[in-house]
């Protein structure tokens, strides 16, 4: 090489550098760009209200490729973004939280809910990833050829990523073939109940069925969840025939699923998750107790197994965080759901018991049905389908009833993303930090809004909901799932890009 060669040469690689450096940071995204409204496979979240695991913090979040690559505060030397920025104020930046209780009913019930229905509810409410309860669709997720039926109806249709819980029943509980080939197919744990579920294709377990699903599932290291109430017999013969018990009033409903019912169940299931104790026969598995409502014997249970060592964990909804027994209307079905809303003495020490650690998070338990079935007409608690709608609705509701308990928003997202991404396997959701996917919330904790005719609900049947009629704050902006906007004030992104989550 000459002498000019020599001078050039340095430069052009330079030069080559600069345009290789320019390309990655403006080139738009490779695959489906319809994926997102943001037309950026890179760029920078700002805001001056980051919640990260070690705080709240003011500075940037960047994002390429999908997932978090730096998370950086505004004093630091490294501020020197200047392109693809989205600048959200004081807007709240958050993880996006993670609902791993959600009936989808998809396949076989859509007109109840459905794929596209909700998850458009989800990300509209802030919720980047669901996980779906195996029952209310038809048929329900029991194997390994039903889960196909699943995310086989998931394709193309979800918003947000979906998961899926996989059934317990007594069917597949003694037949380890058949429970090891539907979590090779990727359930991400199972699903039992201790009572009828109300669901034909889903039986109930008992205390044998269960010690037998742990086992297999210590080999998988994933939990089993558990509904855990038990039909006492002297209450369940409860009639409400005399004019005295009215079918119409909400507290002739609480006197046929008394306390009692939870607390029988736990004690008995409390007697199978010493299995997993660290040297137990199913060490490695785990045990989650969904919807906790009770707060007196069941709560004291759940504290001392949690102490004895029992891989134990314990969520509870916002529907018995935000309402008690004594204000539901007469003949008001859209509060029916089990185990039932209790009194407001309940309802206070539920609080306590989050704030104090002894609840471990939040889920929607999201249980839809159609108008018919909530049988508005006649108003009767005892013959409507029990359920609460409420997947859109989640992240305002825990806020707005959380802020005269001074909660915090590091405490949001330990209840709604971190615990849950735990509980559901998911290392890499469930907070802002850099190497995580991208989902993301973006929220105004101080704008207030009405759920009445004129918000647009997404998920089916809008009218069963409780909140229906509510005043709420906490507005949601913006939802990011793997660094696709998938949501913006009002709209959707045009292709649904969420994805099935399978375990491996
Ligand atoms: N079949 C159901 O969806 N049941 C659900 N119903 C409620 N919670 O009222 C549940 O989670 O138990
Ligand atoms: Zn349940
Ligand atoms: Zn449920």
């Amino acid at each position: 090489m000459d002498f000019l060669g020599w001078r050039v040469f340095p430069l052009l690689t330079l030069l080559a550098s600069f345009l290789f450096i320019f390309y990655m940071r403006t080139s738009s995204k490779p695959s489906n760009s319809e994926c997102s409204l943001l037309p950026h496979d890179r760029f920078w979240i700002l805001s001056n209200n980051i919640v990260t695991p070690s705080g709240v913090i003011s500075g940037a979040v960047e994002v390429r490729g999908g997932n978090i690559i730096s998370v950086v505060e505004k004093e630091n030397q490294q501020w020197k973004i200047k392109s693809n920025v989205v600048d959200y104020g004081d807007a709240v930046v958050m993880p996006g939280l993670i609902d791993v209780h959600a009936h989808i009913d998809e396949p076989g019930r859509t007109e109840w809910e459905g794929f596209s229905s909700g998850t458009k509810a989800a990300a509209a409410g802030g919720v980047t990833t669901l996980i779906d309860m195996p029952l209310n669709s038809c048929p329900s997720t029991v194997s390994e050829e039903t889960l196909k039926l699943k995310v086989d109806a998931a394709e193309d249709k979800i918003y947000v990523d979906v998961g899926f819980w996989g059934g317990l029943v007594p069917d597949n509980a003694f037949n380890r073939t058949a429970l090891e080939g539907l979590l090779k197919a990727g359930v991400l744990g199972l699903k039992s109940f201790m009572c009828p579920s109300g669901i034909n294709d889903f039986p109930m377990t008992n205390a044998s069925h269960i010690k037998e699903g742990l086992n297999v599932l210590a080999k998988y290291k994933r939990p089993l969840l558990v509904h855990a109430e038990v039909e006492l017999d002297s209450e369940s013969d409860f009639e409400a025939s005399d004019g005295i018990n009215d079918a119409r009033s909400y507290s002739t409903y609480l006197k046929t699923r008394p306390p009692s019912w939870e607390e029988a169940a736990i004690r008995e299931l409390l007697e199978v998750t010493k299995d997993t104790r660290t040297g137990g026969p199913s060490e490695g598995s785990h045990v989650h107790i969904v919807h906790l409502s009770d707060t007196r014997a069941s709560l004291d249970m759940i504290k001392g197994a949690k102490n004895s060592g029992d891989s134990l964990s314990v969520e509870t909804c916002p529907h018995y965080l935000a309402f008690s027994s004594e204000e539901i209307p007469d003949g008001d079905t859209r509060y029916k759901c089990s185990p039932p809303i209790r009194d407001s003495a309940n309802r206070e020490r539920l609080w306590d018991a989050l704030m104090e650690g002894h609840i471990d998070m939040l889920s929607s338990d999201h249980s839809p049905t159609v108008p018919e079935l909530k049988r508005f007409h006649e108003g009767d608690f005892l013959k409507a389908w029990g359920g609460i709608s409420s997947l859109q609705y989640v992240l305002p509701v825990t806020w707005s009833y959380g802020r005269k308990y001074g909660i915090t928003l590091n405490q949001l997202a330990s209840w709604w993303s971190e615990r849950p991404a735990k509980l559901a396997g998911q290392d890499f959701k469930g907070s802002i930090v850099s190497g995580n996917h991208a989902d993301i919330v973006v929220w105004e904790p101080d704008t207030e809004f009405e759920l009445d005719d004129n918000h647009t609900a997404y998920h089916k049947n809008p009218s069963i909901s409780a909140y229906m009629g509510k005043r709420l704050s906490g507005k949601v902006l913006a939802t990011f799932v793997r660094g696709n906007l998938v949501y913006k004030e009002g709209q959707h992104a045009p292709v649904a890009c969420g994805v099935p989550i399978v375990a491996k």
